[in-house]
């Protein structure tokens, strides 16, 4: 499971948590202006926007998992287990392969409304990258600071929603998960007021009872309104370091501890890592599930121009201060 969501204070923020049991071995990665992508159907693109992200590199090509643009344009795959289905490629359309999307989009839109356009003409096809990397099935949630869409391909083809939540998780479809936050409409960080019944009395024994009844599993669905709720209601100032430390916890609050979540065998899913953005620096910061340091690497701190990526493996391992 993952989950991804957006947050606004002074500057834009985007990020998620990559839930899974292993790695696929993945690298913090710049793709400077002048790396040429060779797309599998639509040719080259040799110049276009630098992009910051997430990524397992193989052979030479970023494969992103989550990534920003220099325009502040932001996006992320997310699991969609047995309701992604992608087309076939057809002549005369912009077949882009599932692994080009986040490339495709990133390297030529600078906004949310310009993604839109994009989006009109593409045909989202299901050309594997190799047979050891076949097709993952996907949705993604795209950004910018005004707006916030989700993209999913599904048997029925292609859906575009408005995010205004700015939120995404994994099964089921983005339309479900929204509505289900209906669920959750009496839920608020205030005390809660007895509308149960004027003839009992009821005692607010603790802090908190505001929001009691807001899942607090691992599902999807039930991080999906846990983070809605935390995101929604989420307060704090608004400087780098204030933003920044909200952001990480946000995400914390659908964390996933080793252990609670087995897939087989003694085989856990836990949170590899959590990723914050800083759309308009550039910046992305992250922690490990070792490592809770946050780690941050800064586009702008190189050279742009460059054609070759560039790659900064991620910091593992506690990192302690030692006080004494
Ligand atoms: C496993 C991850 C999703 C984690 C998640 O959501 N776990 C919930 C499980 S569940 O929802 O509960 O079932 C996803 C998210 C992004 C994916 C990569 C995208 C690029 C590339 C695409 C290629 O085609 C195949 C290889 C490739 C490297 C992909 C590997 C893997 O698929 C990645 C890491």
């Amino acid at each position: 499971m993952c989950t991804a969501a957006t947050y606004k204070t002074q500057d834009f923020y985007f990020g998620r948590t990559l839930d899974y049991e292993f790695s696929y071995g993945d690298e913090i990665t710049i793709t400077p202006r002048n790396y040429p992508f060779y797309f599998r159907h639509m040719g080259e693109v040799i110049s276009h926007y630098a992009i910051i992200g997430m990524a397992h590199v193989a052979g030479d090509y970023p494969l992103y998992y989550d990534a920003v643009n220099e325009k502040g344009l932001a996006m992320a795959g997310l699991n969609f287990v047995g309701n992604a289905v992608y087309q076939e490629a057809e002549e005369g359309r912009e077949n882009v392969a599932q692994f080009e999307f986040i490339p495709w989009i990133l390297s030529k839109c600078a906004s949310v409304k310009e993604t839109r356009e994009v989006l009109n003409k593409i045909n989202l096809v299901g050309t594997p990258f190799s047979e050891q990397l076949p097709s993952a099935q996907l949705h993604w949630i795209i950004a910018d600071e005004n707006e916030a869409i989700t993209v999913e391909c599904m048997k029925d083809g292609m859906h575009i929603y408005d995010n205004p939540v700015g939120v995404l998780t994994n099964n089921p479809p983005f339309e479900q998960q929204m509505f289900q936050l209906n669920n959750y409409v009496g839920l608020s960080p205030k005390q809660p007021e007895n509308r149960f019944s004027d003839k009992l009395n009821f005692n607010a024994y603790s802090r908190g009872m505001g929001a009691l009844g807001l899942p607090g599993d691992l599902s999807s669905a039930s991080r999906f309104a846990k983070v809605a709720f935390t995101k929604m209601n989420s307060f704090s100032g608004t400087s780098e370091k204030e933003s920044v430390s909200q952001f990480f916890h946000i995400l914390g609050s659908v964390d996933q501890q080793r252990g609670c979540c087995e897939v087989a065998d003694g085989k856990f899913e836990i949170t590899l890592y959590t990723s914050c953005c800083n759309t308009n620096k550039g910046i992305y910061y992250y922690t490990t599930y070792e490592n809770h340091q946050i780690s941050a690497v800064d586009m702008f701190g190189e050279n742009l121009n460059e054609k070759e990526l560039i790659k900064y493996p991620l910091i593992k391992g506690e990192q302690i201060y030692w006080q004494n």
